[in-house]
C-alpha cells in the first residue's frame, strides 16, 4: 500500500524562506501506532547523536488520519547535513507553506546534498501522490484555515439524539453519545488550543473540559457569559491542570470578576461580547485550533459570524423527545430549506453504537492559498482597527520570526569566547546565570545552553530563576532589557532576511500579543509593557539609521539604555 511506503520516507512540507540553508520545516510522519512520542522518538534516533539537540520538536498537531496515525511536527534546525547523516535518501515534500514568503530555498539544499526530493503534486503525479498530497493538506488543516481567514480553524462539536436533541427538556444532558465517542470528543480536545462552552453549559453541566490523556496537553478553557451569571464553585475554576479564561462584557458583575481573578481565572472584558471578537482574540493569542463544545443559543451565532469552519456531530441512536429540549443550533433566520447551510467533504464514521458525522462549512484551502502577500502583510494580522498595529507571538505566525523563540542560532561573546545558542531565548535565559561564580548557577547556565527547544530553554530559566532567586546575576532585572537587546540586534544582524522583514514594517507599532507575558509582551488585556515590540521597534530605527547613512552592514547596533 502506497501509504505505508510513504511511512518509510520523512515528509518535509514547508520551507520557511528566512532559514536560509536552515530547514524549519514540518514533518509528517505515518506509523500505524497510536503513541504520538513514537513518531519524536522515531525522528530522533534517525538523527545522529552530534545533531540531536538540533532537532526539537512541539507537538502540536497530531492527527489520525484514517488508520494511520499522521503527525505533523515542527522540526527545526536540520541541516541538510544532519539528514543526509540520518540515513534519510529520499524527502518526500508534501506541501509547500501555504504563505508564499515562507517558502524558501530548503529544497534546493537537500538537493545539493544528493537527496532525492520529490514535491507531491510536481515530481510526483498520479492517484496515489494525489492520496498522499490530500492526507498533507488534511493534516494540516489548521494552519492553512488560520493562514486563510486570519482566524483559528474553529470546530464545532455536539452529541444528539437521533431526533436531534443535545438535552432532556431539564437541561440534563450526561450521557447523549456513547463511552468511545466521548473518549473521541477527548482527544479532540487534546489536538485543540481552546475549548470554548457558553454560560448555560458551565451552569448545567459543571464541566471540565480537560483532555484526561496521558501526557497530553490540555486546552485552555474559554467561557462566554455576557451576564457573567455564573457559580462561584466550578470545576471551570480550578487551573490547577489549564488555565480558564472567562470571557464578558465590561462592567458585569465585578464581584464575580474579583472572586474568580482571585482563583487564577483569567477575566477578558469586552465592550460587546460576540464569537468574532473571541476568535480575534484567540487569534492574537497564536492558537491554531479551537473546538466549541457549547450548546445551540452559542453554536447560531458563532455559525451566523463565520467562525466555525467544521462541524463534528455524534448521533447516537436514542429518542429523548420534549419539544422544549434542545436543539444542538439554535436560531439562524433561515425560512427556506434551500437556505440551509451543506457541508462538504462529509464523513461518517461508526464510533461503538454512535455516527460521527464530520463535514466542513468552508472549502478546505488547497496549497495555493490565497494568503496575504508581503506588504499587505501588516494590514492582517492585527485583528482590531488599528491597521497601523503588527502583533506577533507564536513562532508560526506572519512575523513568528520577531519571537525569541524563532529557530535562529545566534552566536555570542562571552569572556572573550564565541559562543552559539539555539535561540536568543536559549541566550537570554542562561544569561540570567552568567557569570555568577557558584556551581549551581554554572549548571543552570549549561542545562538552559542544551535545551532542547527554546520552550525548554524558557520553562529551565523560569525555573531556577524562582527557586533559586539568589543565583541570578547582580541587577538582573536592570540589565535584562539590554542583554535582550543585544542578543536580537545579533539576530537580525545575522540573518539578512530577518533585517529586511524588520525594515518593512516601516513605521507601524509592533506589539507582542503574548498574553501570558506582560513584561515583553502586552499581556492578555493589553496593558503589558510590551518591551519585546518596543525593543525590536528600536532596533528597527536603528537599521533604517544604518540605511541612510550607508553604513556597513557589519555595524551591529548596541544597546544605549
Ligand atoms: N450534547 C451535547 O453535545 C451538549 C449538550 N449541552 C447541553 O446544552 C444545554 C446548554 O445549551 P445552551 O442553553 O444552548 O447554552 P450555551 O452553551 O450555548 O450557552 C449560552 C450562553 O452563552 C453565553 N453567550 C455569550 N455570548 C453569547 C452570544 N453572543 N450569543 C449567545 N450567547 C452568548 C450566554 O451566557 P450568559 O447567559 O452567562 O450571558 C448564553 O446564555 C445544557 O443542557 C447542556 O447540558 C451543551 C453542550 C454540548
Ligand atoms: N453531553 C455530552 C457532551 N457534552 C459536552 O461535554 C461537556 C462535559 O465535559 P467533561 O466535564 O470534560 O466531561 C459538557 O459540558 C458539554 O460541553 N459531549 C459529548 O461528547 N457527549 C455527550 O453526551
Amino acid at each position: 500500500m502506497y501509504l505505508k511506503e510513504l511511512c518509510k520516507y520523512v515528509f518535509f512540507i514547508m520551507s520557511p524562506g528566512h532559514l536560509h540553508d536552515k530547514i524549519d520545516s514540518c514533518y509528517v510522519f505515518r506509523m500505524s501506532t497510536s503513541r504520538p512520542a513514537f513518531g519524536v522518538n522515531l525522528f530522533r534516533r534517525m538523527q545522529p547523536s552530534g545533531d540531536l539537540e538540533k532537532a526539537w520538536c512541539c507537538f502540536d498537531y497530531v492527527y489520525h488520519v484514517r488508520e494511520w496515525l499522521t503527525m505533523a511536527c515542527h522540526v527545526y534546525d536540520v541541516s541538510s547535513k544532519a539528514t543526509m547523516q540520518a540515513g534519510v535518501l529520499r524527502v518526500i515534500v508534501g506541501l509547500h507553506h501555504p504563505l508564499q514568503h515562507f517558502r524558501g530555498k530548503a529544497i534546493t539544499a537537500l538537493r545539493k546534498a544528493g537527496i532525492i526530493v520529490d514535491v507531491l503534486g510536481e515530481d510526483t503525479v498520479g492517484d496515489r501522490a494525489q492520496e498522499a498530497l490530500e492526507a498533507c493538506q488534511y493534516v494540516n488543516i489548521p494552519l492553512l484555515y488560520t493562514a486563510t481567514h486570519q482566524l483559528p480553524f474553529s470546530v464545532l462539536k455536539y452529541a444528539m439524539t437521533l431526533d436531534g436533541k443535545i438535552a432532556t427538556s431539564t437541561g440534563h444532558s450526561s450521557w447523549v453519545s456513547s463511552k468511545l465517542s466521548r473518549q473521541r470528543v477527548l482527544e479532540t480536545r487534546g489536538r485543540s488550543n481552546a475549548v470554548i462552552v457558553g454560560g448555560n453549559t458551565v451552569r448545567r453541566d459543571d464541566p471540565r473540559l480537560t483532555a484526561r490523556q496521558e501526557n497530553c496537553h490540555s486546552p485552555v478553557r474559554i467561557v462566554m457569559s455576557r451576564g457573567l451569571d455564573l457559580p462561584e464553585e466550578a470545576n471551570l475554576w480550578d487551573v490547577s491542570i489549564t488555565p480558564t479564561i472567562v470571557m464578558t462584557q465590561r462592567g458585569a458583575r465585578n464581584d464575580l470578576q474579583k472572586k474568580l481573578a482571585s482563583k487564577g481565572v483569567e477575566i477578558v472584558e469586552f465592550d460587546f461580547l460576540t464569537p468574532r471578537d473571541v476568535m480575534n482574540y484567540c487569534y492574537d493569542c497564536g492558537f491554531l485550533s479551537v473546538l466549541w463544545e457549547c450548546g445551540g443559543t452559542l453554536s447560531a451565532p458563532a455559525i451566523s459570524a463565520g467562525v466555525i469552519h467544521k462541524v463534528m456531530a455524534f448521533v447516537a441512536p436514542k429518542i429523548i423527545g420534549g419539544v422544549r429540549a434542545p436543539s444542538p443550533v439554535g436560531e439562524l433566520g433561515f425560512l427556506e430549506m434551500t437556505q440551509a447551510l451543506k457541508l462538504s467533504n462529509v464523513s461518517y464514521e461508526q464510533v461503538g453504537p454512535d455516527l460521527l458525522i464530520s463535514g466542513y462549512l468552508y472549502p478546505i484551502p488547497g496549497m495555493q492559498v490565497d494568503a496575504p502577500m508581503w506588504e499587505e502583510a501588516p494590514y492582517v494580522t492585527g485583528s482590531n482597527d488599528e491597521k497601523s498595529v503588527i502583533y506577533f507571538h507564536k513562532t508560526w505566525g506572519f512575523f513568528g520570526a520577531f519571537s525569541t523563540f524563532s529557530p535562529h542560532p545566534v552566536s555570542m561573546e562571552n569572556d572573550g569566547k564565541r559562543i552559539s545558542w539555539h535561540s536568543v531565548e536559549h541566550y537570554y535565559q542562561a544569561q540570567k546565570f552568567n557569570g555568577v561564580k557558584d556551581r549551581m548557577a554554572e549548571k543552570f547556565a549549561k542545562d538552559i545552553q542544551a535545551a532542547d527547544c527554546p520552550e525548554k530553554a524558557a520553562w529551565l530559566g523560569k525555573n531556577f530563576a524562582r527557586q533559586h532567586p539568589d543565583l541570578l546575576q547582580p541587577d538582573w532585572q536592570q540589565r535584562r532589557t539590554g542583554i535582550m537587546y543585544e542578543a536580537l540586534a545579533k539576530k537580525f544582524s545575522l540573518y539578512p532576511d530577518l533585517r529586511n522583514l524588520l525594515l518593512s514594517t516601516n513605521s507601524r507599532l509592533l506589539v507582542n500579543s503574548s498574553p501570558f507575558d506582560v513584561y515583553w509582551g502586552c499581556g492578555r488585556n493589553g496593558m503589558g509593557l510590551n518591551q519585546l515590540g518596543k525593543l525590536l521597534m528600536k532596533l528597527r530605527a536603528e537599521f533604517e539609521a544604518v540605511e541612510i547613512v550607508k553604513l556597513h552592514k557589519s555595524s551591529i547596533p548596541k544597546y544605549s539604555g
